[in-house]
């Protein structure tokens, strides 16, 4: 049986005005960390709070560790660590209040468990006697994450645990993931960030409530099934317009310093180049490249449009 099990999830709010889930099913296996990615109102909040009992699905079934979502909510709400992407800690108690109240509402105490929130705590277990609110992003999220592990869940929510953080504390947060996984921990994540999809073993694209993609990143990226160039010359702006204003093109979106585009197959790099440089464009460059997690999610995304 898989760790998580997710059949045909749908969910709205405002009596069906706003649709958030249309249908998600998946399984993530024990011990895999499997992330959901997709933008913001995408409707990976909604998801992990109906798969950590908080809020119920409008139908579908789903089970956690082996637990209906529903039938055994008490149960599962044991069994699973929750860091939500806001509002996890109480901002005016201390450091080591905050982990003491989360070990004492699940019946334990931060030496039974002290194992397994060692690597992480002991980074800010230094400044255990300050007020949760005065410390920096980056320890906030080590100190939510050892909350949500000191009743040793067998299931790890981590809803957007990047959001905000700084690049050497989201690198930190992904090799304690990679550590919590080999002690068998489950571990669900969403992020809004693409180049995250690298560090997960399987992910979900979602996009308006509907999973458009569940595999392996790589996978996903093997799929992408059509020439991609990076293209750019020294009008960014103009080559963006004339790009998408060429009847065989059939995207060009901007990715960091060039713009990434596929055809319908007809031009060949030569009369792409020979269309650009036409249209006034000087230092054209042509690269063949290799589709990353975001080209495929956008060209997904346009599939399901
Ligand atoms: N309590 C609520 N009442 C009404 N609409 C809601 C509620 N919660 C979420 N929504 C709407 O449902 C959709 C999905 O939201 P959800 O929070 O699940 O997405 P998300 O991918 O987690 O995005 P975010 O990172 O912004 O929270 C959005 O359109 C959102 O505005």
């Amino acid at each position: 049986m898989a760790a998580v099990e997710v059949h045909d999830i749908v969910k709205s709010y405002r009596k069906g005005a706003v649709q958030a889930l249309h249908g998600v099913s998946f399984e993530a296996g024990h011990g895999e960390i499997f992330g959901i990615i997709g933008p913001d109102g995408a409707g990976k909040t909604s998801l992990f709070r109906i798969l950590t009992t908080l809020i119920l699905p409008d139908s579908g079934t789903a089970s956690v560790d082996g637990l209906d979502i529903v039938r055994d909510y008490k149960a599962i709400r044991n069994c699973v660590g929750y860091m939500p992407g806001r509002f996890s800690l109480y901002q005016d108690m201390t450091v080591e209040e905050n982990l003491t109240f989360f070990a004492t509402v699940f019946g334990t105490t931060i030496r039974e468990n002290y194992h397994l929130i060692k690597d992480i705590y002991s980074q800010i277990e230094p400044f255990k006697d300050r007020k949760a609110g005065a410390l920096s992003g980056g320890m906030k999220q080590k100190l939510a994450l050892s909350c949500a592990l000191i009743h040793k869940p067998s299931v790890l929510f981590l809803d957007e645990p990047t959001t905000g953080v700084d690049p050497v504390s989201r690198k930190e947060l992904w090799e304690m993931l990679r550590q919590l996984k080999q002690q068998g921990i489950t571990i669900l994540v969403s992020t809004p960030y693409m180049d995250e999809a690298s560090l997960c073993d399987r992910i979900a694209l979602i996009l308006d409530g509907r999973f458009i993609g569940i595999d392996t990143p790589q996978h996903i990226a093997d799929n992408f099934g059509e020439p991609l160039w990076a293209v750019g010359s020294d009008n960014m702006s103009k080559l963006l317009r004339d790009l998408r204003a060429n009847p065989h093109v059939t995207s060009a979106f901007t990715f960091g310093a060039r713009h990434h585009v596929t055809t319908d197959g007809k031009p060949t790099e030569q009369e792409l180049r020979d269309y650009l440089s036409g249209l006034g464009h000087h230092d054209v460059e042509i690269e063949t490249i290799r589709a990353g997690i975001e080209d495929c999610y956008m060209k997904l995304a346009r599939e399901h449009r």
